[in-house]
């Protein structure tokens, strides 16, 4: 008989592609330990008989912010099945680590409260952003303050006392588009963080383009299915080291049952996200060709997010929809719609909300994985409910933006 059969798995040889990552990572340890399936760690606490070493590993997370080595202590240290869920989101963002929290509001505190400890309370932010990250770094919750700028702004919007700077591309709701290298270079020093909720490490990678700090709502595509709420941030070990002494201090931690899910949920987001936005791509054409449509938001990158602006009531298109769910939120199996003045930028003010493009007739769609011709089909009945455009006899102009 053969020696015994290694335990270890073979170190990867060479990169693996977004989409082996999404399968494999944060389970490479899996087989080894004999499982299929990641377990599930719900402890709030870790027994140990041994309070030296247990004081030992509390010196050692207060002074360096790293995860424990062995038992975590408590759970607000860490988690392991939620560390599987960062490690393979880092893997997917093509950095060192992830912190994950309770939502994605709690990872954006986390991010502000970190600078802030380091003195640096200023930040320069590009709109919009979604609607309560716009409120948090606007209304000084947190004692941030803000300078709001376009992204040519940003260079000279950059003080002794800035510590990030902040953009979302794909835009919540608009869609604008930033070309985030071009911001990095701008940012010098500074850490760029970028809001990558929308286009998920399948269609972009901000640390690739010089961003030092990735934003997630996990609760959207990451973890896909409408059932799970958190939050993450990708960024460099020592950043993170920060951000787990925050957390710990905090307590915005992510539930392990939570860190599951959007382990689970990962597997299938380049699928996801390639499906959606195939079908979003095909109503993009539809209502740009579509009379009752006066414009459409589409991003050159593509992806599953569309925005549309009718000339009838945009009120009328959310009570008419009869397969497509009437609901705030974004990144699940089914389509949603909402209407981003009312829902989820109702927290901006109202002239600072038009001034960035989110107009009051505009309706943001989640494109799902239903079949694109039930969503067109339950669209046109939707729209078919509210008046038919007058302006377009006037010649206003039809068609989309932002690239097509
Ligand atoms: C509570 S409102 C918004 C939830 C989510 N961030 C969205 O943009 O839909």
């Amino acid at each position: 008989m053969d020696d015994e059969v290694s335990m270890t798995p073979p170190a990867a040889t060479s990169p693996r592609a977004l989409a082996t990552e999404a399968v494999h990572a944060g389970r490479d340890d899996l087989a080894s330990l004999g499982l299929h399936a990641p377990p599930i760690d719900l402890s709030t606490t870790y027994p140990s008989y041994d309070s030296r070493a247990e004081a030992m590993r509390i010196d050692a997370f207060a002074t360096t912010g790293a995860r424990p080595d062995g038992p975590p202590v408590y759970a607000r240290l860490d988690n392991p099945t939620t560390a599987r869920f960062e490690t393979a989101l880092a893997r997917l963002e093509g950095v060192e680590s992830a912190v994950a929290f309770a939502s994605g509001m709690a990872a954006l505190s986390a991010v502000l409260l970190a600078r802030a400890s380091q003195g640096l309370r200023h930040v320069v932010a590009v709109r919009p952003l979604y609607g309560c990250s716009d409120h948090l770094l606007g209304a000084g919750l947190l004692g941030t303050e803000v300078t709001w700028t376009d992204p040519a702004g940003i260079a000279d919007a950059i003080r002794p006392d800035t510590g990030l700077v902040m953009i979302e591309t794909p835009a919540n709701p608009t869609l604008a588009e930033i070309d985030i290298r071009a911001v990095a270079h701008a940012c010098g020093s500074v850490p760029l963080l970028v809001d990558n909720t929308f286009a998920t490490p399948v269609l972009q990678r901000p640390l690739e383009h010089g961003a030092r700090i990735v934003l997630h709502s996990a609760t959207k595509y990451l973890g896909g299915h409408g059932d799970v709420l958190g939050g993450v941030v990708a960024c460099d070990e020592a950043f993170a080291a920060t951000l787990r002494q925050v957390r710990f201090a905090t307590g915005g931690v992510l539930h392990p049952l939570a860190g599951y899910l959007l382990l689970r949920g990962l597997s299938t987001l380049p699928v996801r996200v390639r499906a959606a936005s195939a079908s979003a791509a095909e109503l993009v054409r539809r209502l740009t060709a579509d009379p009752r449509i006066a414009r459409v938001h589409y991003p050159r990158i593509g992806g599953a997010m569309i925005s549309f602006e009718v000339y009838g009531d945009p009120h009328r298109v959310i009570a008419g929809v009869r397969l497509i769910t009437p609901a705030v939120s974004l990144g699940s199996v089914d389509s949603l719609i909402q209407h981003p003045a009312s829902i989820s930028h109702r927290i901006v003010e109202e002239g600072d909300r038009r001034a960035s493009g989110v107009g009051d007739r505009l309706l943001r769609m989640s494109v799902g994985l239903e079949d694109v011709e039930d969503l067109w089909a339950d669209l046109c009945q939707a729209l078919s409910d509210g008046p038919l455009p007058s302006a377009r006899s006037a010649g206003q102009p039809l068609g989309a933006s932002a690239g097509r």
